[in-house]
């Protein structure tokens, strides 16, 4: 299977990464990926595997966790992110959103969509308008809802905020970390078509799911991680049909029938 996708030139390359946290708990071990201009990369695997620590170390947010990239080098075009300086990955266009829809509660809707621009320094009224209106294009709840303390919002709306605080940054490539945890079926629908809406605008987007069928969907090409290390990588749609795929990922059975 080949190591990176035989697209365009591509926009993120993460070669041969070691992370640790702490003095030797071995996060990931010798991971390369790559996630094209305007692609959709799927990063599969189970609790533990290191789909978060592989998102920490590109948005420069790992030191905030204890931990380190020991080894390995992360570009994204011509600027390395090895810095882990969450700044400097924001201002290349990078920008994560992390497990947990971690808004800020006592901050209205608008407050919190106004933080995901502080990053890039001043910018001017127009553009932090423009930002806004493509989040509330994309979210209309939250145009319905701007004066609205964020902790009052329901599950889906406060992932909905998460992402649409990242946007204000207008991200070139987003890190969307499982955007469906928790959520109920027609919220899970609602996320995955917002990533194609986002991405359809031009967003690269590294998605990390426990939900492997809708990542699978979603993306061009996925990588399975296990244990800190890739161990399956290719076309989404080839690896959503390989045994091991279907068995524990996408919960089928040894016959190819769905789990109880
Ligand atoms: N801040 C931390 N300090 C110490 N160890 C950590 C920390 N964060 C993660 N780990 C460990 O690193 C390994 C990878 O964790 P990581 O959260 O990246 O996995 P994951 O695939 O994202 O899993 P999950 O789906 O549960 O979030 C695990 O062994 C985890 O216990």
């Amino acid at each position: 299977m080949p190591e990176s996708p035989p697209e365009e030139e591509p926009a993120l390359h993460v070669e041969g990464l070691d992370v640790t946290y702490g003095r030797s708990l071995s996060a990931l071990r010798s991971v390369s990926l790559t996630v094209p201009h305007g692609g959709v990369v799927a990063l599969l695997g189970a609790n533990g595997a290191g789909k978060s620590t592989l998102l920490r170390a590109v948005s420069g947010t790992l030191r905030l966790h204890r931990g380190t990239v020991t080894a390995g080098r992360i570009r994204y075009g011509d600027t390395a992110l090895d810095g882990q300086d969450p700044v400097a990955a924001v201002r290349a266009g990078v920008v994560q959103v992390p497990e947990g829809r971690r808004v800020f509660a006592g901050l209205t809707v608008d407050e919190n969509l106004r933080s995901g621009g502080l990053g890039l320094g001043r910018r001017s009224p127009a553009l932090i308008r423009e930002s806004r209106d493509r989040v509330f294009a994309l979210f209309p709840r939250l145009a319905e809802r701007t004066g609205q303390a964020a902790g009052l919002l329901s599950g889906g709306e406060q992932q909905m905020l998460a992402i649409g605080r990242a946007l204000m940054a207008a991200p070139r490539l987003l890190l969307l970390d499982e955007p469906s945890l928790g959520l109920a079926p027609l919220m899970v629908n609602r996320i995955a078509e917002v990533v194609r809406e986002i991405n359809a605008q031009g967003t690269a987007v590294l998605l990390v799911e426990q939900n492997a069928g809708m990542a699978l969907a979603l993306a061009r090409y996925a990588y399975v991680l296990e244990v800190g290390e890739v161990r399956l990588s290719g076309p989404a749609d080839e690896l959503a049909r390989t045994d091991a795929v279907r068995r524990l990922y996408l919960g089928e059975a040894e016959d190819g029938r769905g789990a109880a």
